[in-house]
């Protein structure tokens, strides 16, 4: 059975005619994380809205272990919300807010002490059961946010941008810790982010939101390798992959400045003579100093490990990702083939991914 199932959940906002959640359907297992991702205003506040019962759906049906829940109030949902800001009381201490729901549904002294001392273990939060708020940093105040969360137990957690608020070094280590706790604790939970990094790096399936459409649903590796159209991969993935204008003709795909490029037999699903957006990540671009194209390095940007390159030759343009070679200088002239191994072909006008023979090369 599915743990969380939403069946065609529609939203629309009084007073306008487009729909912020469009017909979304996601079955959701026992245990599983799931990062929901999209540019600002594509839904996703909404839809956490929608679970918890702040707002209500136009159509459709949320159900949690089979139950509907359309009709349940806020309260009665069984679901713990993690918000980006937080949402502490400032006047208690860390040990009064991890225990607050608790007392308001007069849980009995003993077990709440047994709870707010087991989160607190497990958050690391031991030393600062009587520290204010204020004078606490802000990962710090975050995870005591998550262990008010753990402690209700909840069906479902729900976790909206929690590391929004964190600086970069926070962020990385804030967010390991909340993978390690779900691993620990197998809470079935729903994130919410626009940082695909964060979505990458966190869920199990991810899914992906742009204007309240379902864009995809996948790992982590198939949103990566296999985006299902021009959205997901231009909006997953840094540096953006490279888009090319192309034409296919006779086993090769000619791009602008009419630079023509051998294909195997991977590409015979396309059509010939017919346009297409081929789309390749930058670390599938190589130095090739006896086939390639000239490009001109527009900008080098040293990333220590690795470096990325901006390449131009007219109206081309590129990015290349270098791991072994880290030296190059802007304004000096390199080489460069495609691995069409792993390129991507979408339809110029619906924007659909086109699958290719995988097999051959
Ligand atoms: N209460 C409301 N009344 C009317 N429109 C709303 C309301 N709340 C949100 N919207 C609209 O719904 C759309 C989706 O907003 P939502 O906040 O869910 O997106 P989001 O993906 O969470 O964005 P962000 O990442 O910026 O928070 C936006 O166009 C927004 O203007």
């Amino acid at each position: 059975m599915n743990y969380v199932a939403f069946n065609h959940v529609f939203k629309t906002y009084p007073r306008s005619t487009k729909a912020v959640i469009n017909d979304f359907n996601l079955s959701i297992s026992k245990g599983e994380f799931i990062v929901i991702v999209g540019p600002s205003g594509s839904g996703k506040s909404t839809l956490l809205e929608l679970i918890c019962g702040f707002e209500k759906m136009t159509s459709g049906d949320i159900l949690i272990e089979g139950r509907r829940i359309n009709e349940t109030l806020p309260k009665d949902r069984d679901v713990a919300m993690v918000f980006q800001n937080y949402a502490l009381l400032p006047h208690l201490s860390t040990y009064e807010n991890i225990e607050f729901g608790m007392k308001l549904r007069k849980l009995p002294k003993k077990q709440r002490e047994e709870k707010v001392r087991w989160a607190a273990r497990i958050l690391q939060l031991e030393e600062y059961l009587d520290v204010l708020p204020k004078n606490l940093s802000g990962g710090q105040r975050q995870r005591i946010a998550i262990a008010r969360a753990i402690v209700r137990e909840p069906k479902l957690f729900l976790m909206d941008e929690p590391l929004s608020n964190l600086d970069a070094k926070l962020r990385e280590s804030t967010g390991n810790e909340i993978t390690q706790l779900h691993r620990r604790l197998n809470a079935t939970t729903i994130y919410v982010t626009h940082d695909q990094t964060e979505a990458l790096t966190m869920a199990d399936r991810i899914v992906i939101l742009n204007e309240g459409i379902i864009q995809q649903i996948g790992t982590p590796v198939e949103i990566y390798t296999k985006p299902a159209n021009l959205f997901v991969a231009t909006f997953i993935g840094k540096p953006r992959i490279n888009l090319f204008n192309v034409t296919y003709h006779t086993h090769h795909l000619i791009l602008s400045n009419h630079i023509s490029l051998e294909v195997g037999s991977r590409f015979s699903p396309l059509t010939e003579n017919g346009e297409y957006l081929l789309a390749l990540r930058a670390e599938h671009l190589y130095l090739d100093t006896t086939n390639g194209i000239e490009m001109r390095i527009q900008k080098v940007e040293y990333l220590g490990s690795e470096v990325i390159l901006h390449l131009q030759k007219d109206d081309l343009v590129m990015t290349m990702k270098s791991y072994q070679n880290l030296d190059y200088k802007t304004g000096a002239f390199i080489k460069v083939s495609f691995d069409l191994a792993h390129a991507h072909v979408f339809n110029k006008t619906t924007h659909e991914r086109i699958e290719l023979n995988h097999e051959q090369n």
